[in-house]
């Protein structure tokens, strides 16, 4: 383990169903490869996942099974470990190919900027060979300037031990927000296109495994799951997906399952899979009936040895204990321990209400957001700021606000720009719009807004569909899960108690539950030099990833101005990273 990694706690678990295919799953690591330094129930880290997979291996291959691991994308952009280095990544995409991953696929956040999709292209696709698929991405060669497929389209390959035929893609969700030198292509149209339909008609196939940075209970997998249903009624397909970092498993036929397996390194998701049909077999009937099973193993080493069945000793490979090391010189090279404050309580991304003092997003509406206005505004001129709540992405705990905890809370390089002279009154109802709030709105106007603005909705969708689910994915607060009386004598941990479409079994360990609560799309602050909360005209500051989500809400509420045009940058060289960081090392002495 990692030299600093918190002691996992002792707690009581559900085993694993072993099929003849087995898979971990991991999604939306966002950088975490490090683990979670202050919490023990996911302090493993990257080096100790590569141990595990090894001895999942080795275990698997003593009875003739195979197991394939998969990774669906958002690797990047979330802690110090990718985030403070300069160029960004520079650390972490040596830890990440230690690992040996069968299966692989872009998120979002690997094509918001140029360099971070070039960098996929350059460096991950070739450290991972063919198993890198992108079947609905194409990006500009930066070498040749040619556009061409990220990776390939899909692979065929047939297990090592039972001899499984698999056909396998690699998606992204309709992703719009990339940068303009890769292409999305939607799922929907992909589905159609030749090399898919001929791929999808392969005879000699016993599973079709899609996996991809894409939700499970969406227009786009439930595209492909018809089309290949369509040619075949009997083959069994298997989903694995992300993006709505949350633990989730979907039923879609009798023979088509999907997972997906949380956020952060938090979870390593397990599926298995017994009663496949493979090349070897002699009859196409297989002996046994087709069974899915799934757990959400909770990433910490207790965990690992209770499923490896070994020890403290026994567990750990070289090749892991190098890769802890590797991770261990890279945070001592970045400087991620230096403490930059110390945060008097916590401060909750979805654990608290919102508002609430305890709430992430109260702390910048009253606090953080106020002291940005004051030092860039505009002689005597009102001001209001509005933030996205997806730009933070952690929680603060109480105690050293370091290095790292900077690019974990926000690790985006957005800055701030501003119109002048915008009609207060104006202003609130672009906020109630960002928000879907729009009361001042008719419900026909209403029923527009929905249909017209099309991005707008995918702001509204991806923020507030995370805390749908997330909310989803939980049993409700204060409901705690023993199913044995010798589990209700032992104290348990809090943590997620995922209902998914199999029932409320499926996490490894048995948590005491954690409340979530949803927060809206966007917060923001007023400032008012001469003390009036209703000003006539305010200076209109956002952060910049909105921009184009202002520019439809503005004109929703009929106000005349084009930001992409009468737009300015607000406080140069600002990232809202600075301002926080700048704000904690002012206001939190330790
Ligand atoms: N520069 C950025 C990039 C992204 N966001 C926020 O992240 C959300 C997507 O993150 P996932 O991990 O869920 O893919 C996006 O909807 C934004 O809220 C941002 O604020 N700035
Ligand atoms: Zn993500
Ligand atoms: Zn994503």
């Amino acid at each position: 383990a990692q030299p600093s990694a918190p002691d996992p706690i002792s707690v009581p678990l559900r085993d694993l169903t072993w099929g003849q295919l087995n898979f971990l799953h991991t999604t939306d690591t966002h950088g975490w490869l490090a683990g979670h330094l202050q919490e023990p129930s996911y302090s493993a880290d990257w080096g100790d996942y590569v141990s595990f997979a090894t001895r999942m291996r080795e275990k698997a291959e003593a009875q003739g099974r195979d197991l394939l691991v998969i990774d669906t994308g958002d690797r990047v952009e979330g802690n110090g470990l990718y985030d403070s280095s300069e160029p960004k990544g520079i650390y972490i995409s040596e830890i990440l190919r230690q690992q040996h991953i069968d299966l692989l696929s872009s998120g979002n956040h690997e094509l918001y900027k140029k360099n971070t999709s070039e960098a996929e292209f350059l460096n991950t696709v070739p450290n991972f060979r063919s198993n890198y698929l992108a079947s609905n991405i194409d990006i500009v060669n930066p070498k040749t300037n040619e556009v061409v497929p990220l990776a390939p389209r899909f692979t065929k390959f047939t297990t090592k031990n039972q001899g499984i035929r698999i056909v396998a893609f690699g998606f992204l969700f309709d992703f719009t927000g990339n940068y303009n030198n890769t292409i999305v292509q939607p799922v929907e149209e992909t589905v159609k296109e030749d090399w898919f339909q001929e791929a999808i008609r392969d005879t000699d196939v016993d599973l079709f495994v899609v996996i991809g940075h894409t939700p499970l209970r969406t227009a786009e997998y439930r595209s492909i799951f018809h089309e290949i249903r369509a040619v075949h009624q009997e083959i069994p397909i298997q989903f694995f997906g992300g993006h709505l970092h949350i633990r989730d498993y979907a039923r879609y036929d009798s023979r088509a399952y999907g997972l997906a397996s949380g956020r952060f390194m938090e979870t390593i998701g397990f599926m298995s899979i017994d009663g496949l049909s493979t090349g070897k077999s002699i009859s196409t009937t297989p002996a046994t009936p087709l069974r899915f099973n799934r757990r959400y193993i909770d990433n910490n080493l207790y965990s690992f040895l209770h499923h490896t069945g070994l020890d403290e000793e026994s567990f750990p490979t070289e090749h892991g204990r190098n890769v802890s090391q590797l991770i261990h010189e890279s945070r001592v090279a970045l400087q991620l321990d230096e403490v930059h404050g110390c945060a008097p309580r916590d401060l909750w991304v979805n654990r608290a209400r919102y508002p609430d003092e305890d709430s992430i997003y109260t702390w910048l509406e009253t606090q953080v957001l106020p002291d940005l206005l004051k030092d860039g505004i505009r002689g005597a001129q009102p001001a209001l700021a509005i933030v996205n709540t997806g730009a933070i992405r952690f929680d603060i705990f109480k105690g050293p606000f370091t290095q790292d905890s900077t690019f974990i809370v926000s690790p985006f390089t957005s800055g701030f720009r501003y119109v002048k002279d915008v009609p207060y009154e104006k202003a609130q109802l672009i906020i109630q719009v960002l928000n879907k709030q729009p009361q001042i709105l008719t419900q026909s106007e209403q029923n527009a807004l929905t249909f017209t603005l099309g991005p707008l909705e995918q702001l509204a969708y991806s923020e507030d569909v995370v805390a749908d689910s997330a909310l989803n994915s939980r049993v409700v607060p204060g409901q705690i899960l023993l199913s044995t009386p010798e589990e209700s004598r032992t104290k348990l941990i809090p943590g997620y108690i995922t209902s998914d479409d199999e029932g409320t079994d499926g996490d490894d360990t048995i948590h005491s539950s954690i409340s979530f609560y949803r927060v809206p799309n966007c917060i923001h602050s007023l400032i008012s030099v001469n003390g009036s909360t209703v000003p006539e005209t305010v200076d209109l500051v956002y952060i910049d990833f909105i921009e184009r989500y202002m520019a439809l809400a503005a004109k929703f509420v009929d106000l005349d101005i084009d930001f992409f045009q009468d737009s300015e940058v607000f406080m140069p060289s600002k990232s809202f990273t600075d301002v926080i960081l700048g704000w904690i090392k002012k206001n939190w002495k330790c």
